[in-house]
């Protein structure tokens, strides 16, 4: 081969490996590359360290003694997959009923605009998000409604990554992120018009504490909504099965224990919320959510060379290996919680702070 046939299939490896790593594989246009994979606010050469505690931690979910560690092993769990998620799906970190014809950005945006819908709000009001990850629900729900959003993730690194696409989204302005636990939020009594919360308050090891941390900080005859990871009337815990589906996606997902659907309205009202709605948004006729999960398995083939390429460069740190394989393994667990009807992650309840509460 003479020199310049060299040269010719060097570059065009070099573009191959670019495109490979770069451009395939980073789910929002502009969005993370895999080049800068990290553990969030954790050093890189404790990653791996990390990835050990917090999978030992929730290795049984239901036997977590300790749940006041919950948290903090919450938070650790966000710093460990917050950029693969951002890589691999965007800045929504939810799912969302697929839509026949529509792209998974136009499903994802309905699915969060629907929730905003739901509170009746508009420009002038201040309506909190609880457990707000880097804020792709924020903005599209700051943009769709003209209301102010106040955002709060227990994760710094999310915190930072919230603001820095808020500035780009130009919504700085309109939406605010702070950094705290929704179990303690530092907000006056009754300073919000609404609220709402998507898929983020399955991390609370009581529904009733987050709950009623939210009842306290809405407006009487304010409305909340939340989208709530659950089993629904076809889990049977004594079907090795669904256990061992269930113990996959609380493991793989920081979850201290999947609970049940009738447990959620029957926590709001214990709270003091009159439940104004409730609906497995899951239900037919709605496409299943778990479609985009199933559809992107090749694509995480792909992801799993790359991190591995990429940690054997030494570019992304060593546990970041091991946190993608735990990932891959929970996609499998959701989608056939999804196939066999036994988890929804969109019990969606709608509930109103009393008029006459003091
Ligand atoms: C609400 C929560 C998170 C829900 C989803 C946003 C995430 C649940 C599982 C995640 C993923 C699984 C497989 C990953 C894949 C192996 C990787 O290559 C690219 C990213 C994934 C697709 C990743 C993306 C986010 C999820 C779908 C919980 C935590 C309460
Ligand atoms: C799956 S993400 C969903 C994020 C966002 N709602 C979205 O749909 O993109 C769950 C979020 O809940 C937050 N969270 C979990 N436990 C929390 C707590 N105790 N206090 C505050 N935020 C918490 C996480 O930090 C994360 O931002």
């Amino acid at each position: 081969m003479d020199a310049i046939s060299l040269l010719f299939t060097a570059s065009v490896v070099a573009v191959g490996i670019y495109w490979f790593i770069c451009v395939l594989g980073s789910a929002e246009q502009k969005g993370k590359s895999a080049l800068h994979l990290s553990g969030g606010s954790i050093s890189a050469d404790k990653v791996g360290d990390k990835y050990n505690q917090y999978w030992s931690f929730f290795c049984r979910p239901k036997e977590i003694e300790t749940v006041e560690k919950v948290p903090a092993f919450v938070d650790t769990f966000y710093n460990l997959v917050t950029d693969i998620y951002e890589w691999g799906w965007g800045q929504s970190f939810h799912f969302s009923p697929s839509l026949p014809g529509r792209s998974h950005h136009d499903a994802t945006r309905a699915h969060e605009e629907f929730a905003v819908d739901l509170l009746g709000v508009s420009r002038g009001s201040c309506v909190l998000d609880a457990g707000c990850g880097v804020g792709g629900p924020m903005r599209a729900i700051a943009a769709h409604s003209g209301a102010r959003v106040v955002g709060i993730t227990i994760n710094e690194y999310q915190v930072n990554r919230a603001r820095l696409h808020n500035k780009k989204a130009g919504l700085d302005k309109q939406c605010e992120v702070v950094c705290g636990n929704f179990l303690q939020m530092p907000f006056d009594d009754s300073s919000f018009n609404g609220a709402y919360s998507i898929e983020a308050t399955c991390h609370a090891p009581k529904l009733e504490e987050v709950y009623s941390e939210i009842y306290r900080v809405l407006k009487p005859g304010a409305l909340y909504v939340s989208y709530e990871w659950v089993t629904t009337e076809l889990y049977r815990a004594e079907n090795p099965e669904h256990v061992e589906i269930v113990q996959g996606i609380e493991r793989g997902d920081a979850l201290p224990g999947l609970r049940s659907y009738d447990q959620i309205a029957e926590t709001a009202r214990k709270v003091g919320f009159e439940v104004v709605k409730e609906k497995d948004l899951a239900k037919p006729p709605a496409g299943p959510w778990w479609a985009r999960l199933k559809m992107g398995r090749i694509a995480y083939w792909r992801n799993h060379i790359v991190v591995t390429f990429l940690s054997w460069l030494g570019i992304a740190p060593k546990g970041v290996v091991d946190v993608h394989e735990m990932l891959f393994k929970t996609a499998d667990y959701l989608t056939r919680g999804g196939e066999t009807g036994i988890f929804t992650p969109m019990h969606m309840i709608l509930c109103r702070k009393p008029v006459d509460a003091n």
